[in-house]
């Protein structure tokens, strides 16, 4: 990345930062969905998440940014360190993580009735950053081009964004996950609402983006895994019980040779 005299600071922060999960199991209520689950997701790199539905992937991926304590009866043990810090440490405030561990849904979710401007800094306040009107305009700029949507959307930054297309607004909500600098973003099957057209241009996104942010991202679609990651884990949850990692290890040998035969059977479709 080149650095320049900027009057205003990077868009995300330029250092690049390793998520540990270390033995996390997770209930709801009573139900135990996942059973001491660890799992290193390398800086500056993209990390997918892969298996059947309901092996608790996406329960992982909520616990990576504390969102799964925001379900009543939702409880957990374990450990998730970013760069080596707990981010559950009591003496942490909630909202460093969630500023710092971002998250795409699978639904885009702009605010319908606020402009394009608008949507990018919405999270600048909820995490209590100020900015001039400059230093905003520069931020807009910068996250809308990161997200891969600033060409399209830079003649009409004032309409609202519940007027651009499925696949602009997910960017839209990748250029404002990016605006409080996170240095990690989860991705929860962003693409699967999505057209294949608008899901190329995502898959090209991230693969820009991490070079500035680690991404973790659930899908169910192989090929998906294939193009955009260079980690793979696969969880199961096998006849009820709760989910683990099966395996884990770069995606190319997790496809082209997968230790474990359940591994195999369900990267080459064979089940789930
Ligand atoms: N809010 C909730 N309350 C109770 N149980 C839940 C809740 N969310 C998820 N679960 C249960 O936790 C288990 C894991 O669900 P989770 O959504 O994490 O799986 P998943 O692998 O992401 O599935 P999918 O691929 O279908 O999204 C499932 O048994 C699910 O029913």
């Amino acid at each position: 990345m080149t650095l320049t005299a900027d009057r205003t600071e990077p868009a995300v922060t330029p250092s690049l930062a390793e998520l540990d999960a270390h033995d996390i199991s997770a209930w709801f209520g009573d139900h135990k969905v996942l059973d001491r689950v660890s799992l290193t997701m390398p800086a500056g790199q993209v990390s997918a998440l892969i298996g059947p539905s309901g092996c608790g992937k996406s329960t992982f991926l909520r616990i990576l940014n504390r969102m799964h304590e925001l379900v009543p009866s939702a409880s957990l043990a374990g450990e998730v360190q970013l760069d080596g810090v707990d981010i559950y440490d009591p003496s942490r405030k909630l909202i460093d993580a969630r500023r710092q561990i971002g998250m795409v849904f699978q639904k885009p979710n702009p605010f319908p009735a606020m402009s394009i401007y608008e949507n990018v800094i919405a999270g600048l306040k909820l995490t209590g950053m100020r900015k001039s009107r400059d230093e905003k305009d520069a931020l807009v700029e910068e996250c809308l081009t990161k997200g891969g949507l600033w060409k399209e959307v830079k003649d009409r930054l004032r309409a609202p964004g519940g007027g651009l297309s499925g696949g602009q607004q997910q960017r839209l909500c990748i250029a404002r996950s990016l605006a409080v600098k996170p240095r990690v973003l989860l991705m929860d099957e962003p693409c699967s609402a999505l057209d294949p057209t608008s899901t190329r241009v995502i898959e090209e996104t991230m693969l820009e983006l991490v070079n500035d942010v680690t991404i973790v991202i659930v899908t169910h679609n192989m090929q998906q895994a294939q193009r955009v990651s260079q980690k793979c884990a696969f969880f199961l949850a096998s006849h009820g019980t709760p989910g683990v990692i099966v395996e884990h290890g770069d995606t190319e040998a997790m496809f082209g040779d997968p230790q474990d035969p359940r591994t195999f059977d369900y990267v080459n479709g064979r089940f789930g």
